[in-house]
């Protein structure tokens, strides 16, 4: 697939006939972390405006622990799990109804889909998601879908909802997906640091992801900062899905196709890759055998699995291909989604990352497993 121009590229997001916009927390809240009424209703106004016109508008909105936490009287965001989860549950519920009357303003109905990352690796429950969310679209519904904080467990919870967007969008199949944040688009570097400046067009975003220096959120109130955001417009893009990043206020314009943010090219033909969902639920197309220390790690739940813990691989796969993860005693470990093609694995095996940057190039740096795509079994 020849790379398209940038002007290519936001048109197909004009035109998109189905689109996932995501909100993130920072883009709904007022400086002090409470939910922004003002923020949430022109948001609204621009994606009902979208939805009239005829597209079918998919909303991943955060926001729900900051919706919670002030009615239940704390003064910041609460940090640890159980409150928040807590604070989700009473939040979540504040947040629809406020999406509900403002959707309610243009006549347009809202329908609430709270997703685990569990959700993502059992069949049934995959085809169930999808499902409803093809009828609610067929009903002219806007699906509202948050993460289901109250009931994610800790170690496999997307915990931002940059990349649960991008499964979604692969999900729903979606023409275009649009990041809504508090910053106006990617920038070279964090925008606090002096000499950073905005990128308009990412052409491929695979490669964009070592030459752009990444931090965290720069609010008290979102949580994954610009790295999950690329990491969602690269799943975007493997799946053929163009991405626009920008801030909230430039909802409209950036959904009309005009030069706001930064947009993401597809790099892979529409729905080729809908495995960095599906994945989770086909039979995986190989193995990767790791050391004890590597099994350890895995088992752990937090660890990337790394070329250096690898022995030996089995079977023949693509990079976003599920596989197994084994003991080298053949004892399931983990299923995950193979950062890497089957064939490309051998010369990395036993490897560190200093090794696979020095004798293969710095595209072989990687985790043979991203720890997001990582679920033990
Ligand atoms: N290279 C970068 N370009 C733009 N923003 C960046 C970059 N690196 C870090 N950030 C930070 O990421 C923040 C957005 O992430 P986050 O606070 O998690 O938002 P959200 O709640 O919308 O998910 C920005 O406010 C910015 O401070
Ligand atoms: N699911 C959580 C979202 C957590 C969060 O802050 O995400 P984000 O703002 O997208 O970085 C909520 O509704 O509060």
């Amino acid at each position: 697939m020849s790379t398209p121009s940038e002007g290519q590229v936001r048109r197909r997001i004009a035109e998109a006939e189905t689109v996932v916009v995501k909100v993130g927390s920072s883009s709904l809240t007022q400086a002090g972390g409470h939910l922004d009424a003002d923020r949430l209703n022109a948001l609204v106004g621009a994606l009902a405006a979208t939805h009239l016109m005829g597209a079918r508008v998919v909303l991943v909105s955060s926001g729900a622990i900051a919706a919670g936490f002030g009615p239940l009287g704390f003064d910041a965001r609460p940090t640890d799990v159980a409150t928040q989860q807590a604070t989700a549950a009473v939040g979540q519920g504040l947040l629809m109804a406020q999406y509900e009357a403002a959707f309610g303003r243009f006549g347009v109905r809202v329908g609430q889909i709270l997703i685990t990352a569990e959700d993502t690796i059992r069949a049934t429950q995959y085809r169930n998601v999808q499902r409803t969310l093809d009828r609610l679209l067929d009903l002219g519904v806007v699906p509202i879908i948050n993460e289901n904080d109250s009931l994610a467990s800790n170690e496999i919870r997307f915990g931002d909802n940059d990349r649960l967007s991008a499964l979604v969008a692969n999900l729903v199949r979606a023409d275009a997906l649009v990041l809504l944040t508090d910053v106006d688009g990617l920038y070279t570097a964090p925008p606090s640091e002096p000499g950073s400046r905005r990128i308009g067009y990412v052409p491929n975003v695979v490669n964009a992801l070592g030459e752009v220096k990444v931090g965290g959120t720069g609010s008290k109130v979102g949580t994954g900062g610009m790295v999950t955001k690329l990491e969602a417009a690269r799943v975007a893009a493997v799946s053929g899905i163009p991405t626009v990043l920008t801030r909230a206020g430039l909802a409209g314009p950036a959904l009309m196709g005009d030069p706001v943010g930064t947009v993401f090219a597809p790099v892979k033909q529409r729905g080729s890759t809908r495995r960095l969902w599906i994945g989770f639920a086909a039979e995986p197309r190989g193995t990767i055998i790791v050391d004890e220390g590597a099994a350890k790690a895995v088992r752990g739940g937090h660890a990337s699995l790394l070329a250096a813990g690898a022995v030996e691989v089995r079977g023949a796969f693509s990079a976003g291909d599920p596989v197994w993860v084994d003991a080298e005693d053949g004892t399931h470990l983990a299923r995950g989604l193979a950062g890497y093609d089957s064939e490309e694995v051998p010369q990395m095996l036993g490897r560190n990352t200093t090794q696979l940057k020095r004798i293969l190039g710095e595209e072989y740096a990687h985790p043979l497993v991203h720890r997001d795509n990582l679920v033990l079994v």
